[in-house]
């Protein structure tokens, strides 16, 4: 399916934050041929973007499509919207859709576009939102993937997955979101498309800090593929699909996110393994680093099934400062040190690589 813009025209949508990929967001949107309104939380972002067709704050020296809209006014911005797409931190979303739920249209699907998880709930943004709303979860999606928000500003080509458990309600959010520059392919793994983006971000918080420190490549190379059999075992174990993991919403996330030094997740590693504080990191950020927030709840979430996450846990031990960035590196061993076949992690006698592999074995899989 080529998309065109014509296939969207007349499709009123809403993205809902005006940060770095709220606002590109609307543009891949425009440029899709959706009629786009951005909600921005200050009325003089709203001001920026709707007249000087701006974001100077989080994507400086971009131009704005002209049919662009922003409002900070959520009556104007959610009406008549069929999709609306989520982009504020994670954090903050349920507050968000509190605002927001006597304006949302009876009918409209709820995107995330958020790669967080709720710290005190441990939940998943799709989650927050089903619990905040009480949505059915076909009305509930979430699009992910190697999506660095100044590239794509730029029109820089990319992919990325639309997925919700309806088929048919992922292929209508993939046809809002696919136009000259972006290409939405679809799945109905939730779980997976949503914690490919989570736990990318704490592979690539480990990335920065081992660059930090000054380590090279194989060291980076070890933590990225460790990382990914560390995120997907996490993830098949929560009910995702491994393939998932290992498309675009994973694996493509996960490389994109690692090699750029556009990444917050990234830039945060970096400056902690240069020696500063997790404090001082988060005042030099000026934006949303979600690896920051989303390790505890993980590593919960990990402890509850009986899972290890070596190279997450070592992330944490830096963050609280119980372990010096150099220290860090693709530690791989278990408790009892025992040297473990590649592909396992060998971690639990309910690892989900070992249900995966006896599976193969006995030819179900
Ligand atoms: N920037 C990217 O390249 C990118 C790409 C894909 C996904 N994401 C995800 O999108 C989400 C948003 O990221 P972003 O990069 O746009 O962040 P950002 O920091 O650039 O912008 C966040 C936006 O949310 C708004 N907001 C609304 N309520 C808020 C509140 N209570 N507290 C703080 N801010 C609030 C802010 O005003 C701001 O406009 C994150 O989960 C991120 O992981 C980002
Ligand atoms: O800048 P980051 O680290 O939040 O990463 C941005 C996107 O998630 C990359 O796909």
């Amino acid at each position: 399916m080529q998309a065109s813009p014509k296939r969207n025209r007349g499709r009123r949508v809403a993205v809902v934050g005006a940060g770095s990929w709220g606002t590109t967001f609307g543009k891949v949107l425009v440029d899709a041929g959706c009629e786009v309104t951005i909600l921005a939380r200050r009325p003089e972002a709203a001001q920026e973007i709707q007249v000087a067709k701006r974001n100077s704050q989080y994507l400086p020296g971009v131009n704005l499509p002209k049919r662009l809209r922003a409002t900070s006014d959520p009556a104007r911005a959610l009406e008549g919207a069929e999709q609306v797409f989520l982009a504020v931190p994670s954090q903050s979303l349920r507050e968000n859709l509190a605002e927001l739920e006597s304006y949302l249209e009876r009918e409209s699907l709820l995107v995330s576009l958020v790669k967080g998880v709720e710290r005190g709930t441990s939940m998943r943004m799709s989650e927050v939102i089903s619990d905040a709303l009480d949505l059915d979860p076909d009305r509930i999606g979430v699009v992910s993937g190697p999506n660095i928000a100044l590239e794509i500003a730029k029109e820089q080509p990319t992919g990325a997955v639309a997925s919700c458990v309806s088929l048919a309600a992922a292929q209508e959010i993939a046809t809002a979101c696919s136009g000259p520059y972006f290409r939405s392919y679809v799945n109905t793994d939730v779980v997976g498309t949503e914690l490919g983006g989570v736990l990318k971000n704490l592979i690539a918080l480990a990335i920065g800090i081992v660059d930090g420190v000054g380590y090279g490549e194989n060291t980076k190379a070890s933590i990225i593929t460790r990382g990914l059999a560390e995120m997907t075992e996490f993830a098949v174990t929560q009910g995702a699909s491994p393939t998932t993991l290992s498309g675009l919403a994973g694996l493509g996330d996960l490389i994109a996110t690692c090699q750029s030094p556009l990444s917050r997740n990234n830039t945060a590693g970096r400056l902690i393994g240069q020696g500063f504080s997790l404090e001082e990191t988060k005042q030099q950020m000026q934006q949303t680093a979600e690896g920051i927030t989303s390790v505890g709840p993980v590593l919960e979430l990990a402890r509850e099934r009986g899972i290890a996450m070596p190279i997450v846990q070592q992330v944490q031990m830096v963050l609280s400062g119980r372990m010096r960035p150099k220290e860090l590196g693709p530690h791989l061993a278990t408790e009892d040190d025992v040297p473990r076949a590649e592909l396992s992690l060998g971690i639990g006698k309910q690892g989900a690589w070992r249900r995966l592999l006896g599976r193969m074995k006995g030819g179900r899989a």
